[in-house]
C-alpha cells in the first residue's frame, strides 16, 4: 500500500532566492509543502456546542476537538465553510488554531479593557469579544477603511459589537484610552450646542456634517496607508461601549504615557502587519502570481526594513497605552527573525519597563521556542497550523535613575499592592528584591545613591542604598 506522503502531488520547486531566505531564518523548506495537508480550523461560538452534530452533518465531516485550545475544532483542509448555513448563521468562525493561541496568551478576563491595534479583518477581535462576555470594553484600530468595514460586518453578524468601538487610525499614533478614566469621564451637559455635539446611538446613516468632516479628513490624508495624522475616525461603536452620551471633545481626548500607566488598557494585542511568509497558503499563491512578485513583497530588504520600523512603532505605541501590570501580546504571521526577535530585542532595549513573560498555557501547546526564551513559534511541521510568532510582555511602573554612569531602573510593580518587587539592572547583573510594605502610596526618588520610599501614613520609610 502506498504511504500517504507518496499520494501527495509533488510540491513545485521553490525559487533559489526564497530557499536562501528560509535558510537565513532557520526555516525548513518542507513547511511549504504542507499547505494541502494541515487541517482547517473552526472556532465554535460559545454556547453552540449542542449544534456540533448538525454542523458535522452539514459540512460532511467530523469536527475533531483541538485538545490544547478550548472551543477549536479541526476539519479536513478541503472543507469549505463560507457557504455553509452554520457559518452564515454565526455558529462557527473560520480561524487558525495558532491565531487562537495568540489571543489566549493575552489572558483576557471578564471586565478587562482590551485594545486590538491591528484589528482587521477581525478574527481575533471576535474571539476577544467572546472572552470578555458582557463586561469590560474592546477597542479595535486599523489603518484600512475597507478591512475595517469587513471587521464591522463580522461584529454585527456574530452580534458582538455591543461593547466594542472601532477606529480608523494609524496604530503607531493612536492615543485614546479606554472609556473608564477620569481623563474622559462624562460631564454634565447643560446647553443645546452641547447636546448636538453628543454621540447618540450608532447608526450607519451618519449626519451630513459628520460625512463632510470624514471626507475632508480623508482628502487631507490622501492614501490610507500613508495616514500621518493622529486624529482617529470613529467607525463603529456599540450601545454599551461607553461612547453613547459622550461629547466629541471627551472621546477624542488623547492621553500621555503617564496617564496610560494608571488608566490605560488591561490587555493590548499587536497583531502586526508583516510579510505573511508564515502562511503557507499565502506563499502558495505566488505560484500563480509569479515568484518575481514574491521577491518584491517578501524578500525585498527595503520592504522588510520599513515593515520592521512600523512593527516596532506599533509595539511601542501599544505598550505606551498599556496599564502598569497589564499584558501585551505581539504576534506576526511572519517566521523571519527580522520581524520578530529583532523587533523585540530593539523594543526591550528602548523600553526598560517592559518584561518578556512566559506564556504559561503554552506548556501544552504544540509549538517551539523562538530564538529568544519565552517567545513562541507555531509552524505547519511543529503545530499543524499556519506559521505564527507570539511574544507576551508585562509593564512595570518605572523610575529611571542614573548612578555613576550606570543606568539603574527601579521597576515598581503594582504600586497599590502590599508586595513590591524592585529590579535593579545594570549591564553586568540584575538583582531582584521583594519587600512587603504597609499601604505604600508615595514614592520619592532622591538624586544620588539613595532612594526613599514612604508610605501614606508615614509609618514606613525605606531607604534603599545602592552600593555599586
Ligand atoms: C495581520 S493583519 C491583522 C489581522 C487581524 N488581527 C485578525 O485577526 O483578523 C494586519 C493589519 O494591520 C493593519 N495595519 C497596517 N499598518 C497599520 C498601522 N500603521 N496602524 C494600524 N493598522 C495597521 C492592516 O490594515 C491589517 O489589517
Amino acid at each position: 500500500m502506498a504511504d500517504s506522503a507518496s499520494e501527495q502531488p509533488p510540491a513545485p520547486p521553490l525559487p533559489r532566492a526564497f530557499l536562501d531566505f528560509l535558510e537565513e531564518n532557520g526555516l525548513d523548506p518542507s513547511i511549504y509543502s504542507k499547505g494541502d495537508t494541515i487541517p482547517r480550523y473552526i472556532r465554535l461560538k460559545p454556547g453552540c456546542e449542542i449544534w456540533v452534530p448538525g454542523i458535522e452533518a452539514e459540512l460532511g465531516c467530523e469536527l475533531k476537538r483541538v485538545d490544547w485550545l478550548p472551543g477549536f475544532y479541526a476539519v479536513p483542509p478541503q472543507i469549505k465553510i463560507a457557504s455553509s448555513e452554520s457559518y452564515k448563521s454565526g455558529k462557527i468562525y473560520g480561524m487558525d488554531a495558532a491565531s487562537g493561541a495568540a489571543v489566549l496568551a493575552l489572558g483576557v478576563s471578564e471586565g478587562d479593557h482590551v485594545l486590538d491595534l491591528c484589528t482587521a479583518p477581525g478574527a481575533k477581535l471576535c474571539m476577544l469579544s467572546d472572552l470578555l462576555g458582557s463586561s469590560g470594553s474592546l477597542t479595535g484600530v486599523d489603518i484600512s477603511r475597507d478591512r475595517l468595514a469587513a471587521c464591522r460586518t463580522m461584529l454585527q453578524k456574530y452580534e458582538l459589537g455591543d461593547r466594542c468601538r472601532l477606529f480608523i487610525a494609524d496604530g503607531t499614533l493612536f492615543s485614546l484610552l479606554p472609556l473608564r478614566s477620569p481623563v474622559n469621564e462624562k460631564s454634565y451637559v447643560t446647553n443645546e450646542a452641547d447636546v448636538a455635539n453628543i454621540f447618540g446611538e450608532w447608526t450607519s446613516k451618519r449626519s451630513y456634517k459628520d460625512r463632510k468632516a470624514a471626507v475632508k479628513l480623508r482628502n487631507s490624508i490622501g492614501s490610507q496607508l500613508s495616514l500621518t495624522t493622529s486624529e482617529p475616525e470613529l467607525f463603529f461603536y456599540g450601545k454599551s461601549s461607553g461612547v453613547v452620551g459622550l461629547r466629541r471633545s471627551e472621546l477624542f481626548c488623547a492621553a500621555n504615557n503617564a496617564e496610560a500607566s494608571s488608566f490605560g488598557y488591561d490587555r493590548v494585542l499587536v497583531d502586526a502587519e508583516c510579510t505573511h511568509d508564515g502562511s503557507v497558503k499565502h506563499i502558495q499563491k505566488f505560484e500563480y502570481w509569479g515568484w518575481k512578485t514574491l521577491e518584491h513583497r517578501v524578500l525585498d530588504a527595503k520592504r522588510t526594513n520599513s515593515l520592521m520600523h512600523v512593527q516596532l512603532q506599533l509595539l511601542t505605541n501599544g505598550f505606551g497605552l498599556l496599564k502598569a501590570g497589564g499584558t501585551l501580546v505581539y504576534s506576526t504571521c511572519s517566521l523571519t527573525f527580522a520581524q520578530n526577535e529583532d523587533v523585540i530585542e530593539q523594543f526591550l532595549m528602548e523600553n526598560p519597563s517592559a518584561e518578556l513573560q512566559a506564556v504559561d498555557a503554552s506548556k501544552n501547546w504544540p509549538c517551539r521556542s523562538g530564538k529568544i526564551p519565552n517567545t513562541l513559534r507555531f509552524d505547519p511541521n511543529t503545530s499543524e497550523t499556519s506559521g505564527l510568532f507570539v511574544a507576551k510582555f508585562t509593564k512595570y511602573l518605572t523610575l529611571v535613575h542614573t548612578l555613576g554612569g550606570l543606568n539603574v531602573i527601579y521597576n515598581v510593580f503594582d504600586p497599590g499592592a502590599s508586595a513590591m518587587t524592585f529590579l535593579i539592572r545594570n549591564p553586568q547583573s540584575m538583582w531582584s528584591m521583594t519587600w512587603f510594605l504597609p499601604r505604600m502610596k508615595k514614592r520619592q526618588v532622591t538624586v544620588g545613591h539613595e532612594v526613599l520610599f514612604q508610605s501614606a501614613d508615614n509609618q514606613c520609610i525605606i531607604h534603599l542604598w545602592i552600593g555599586i
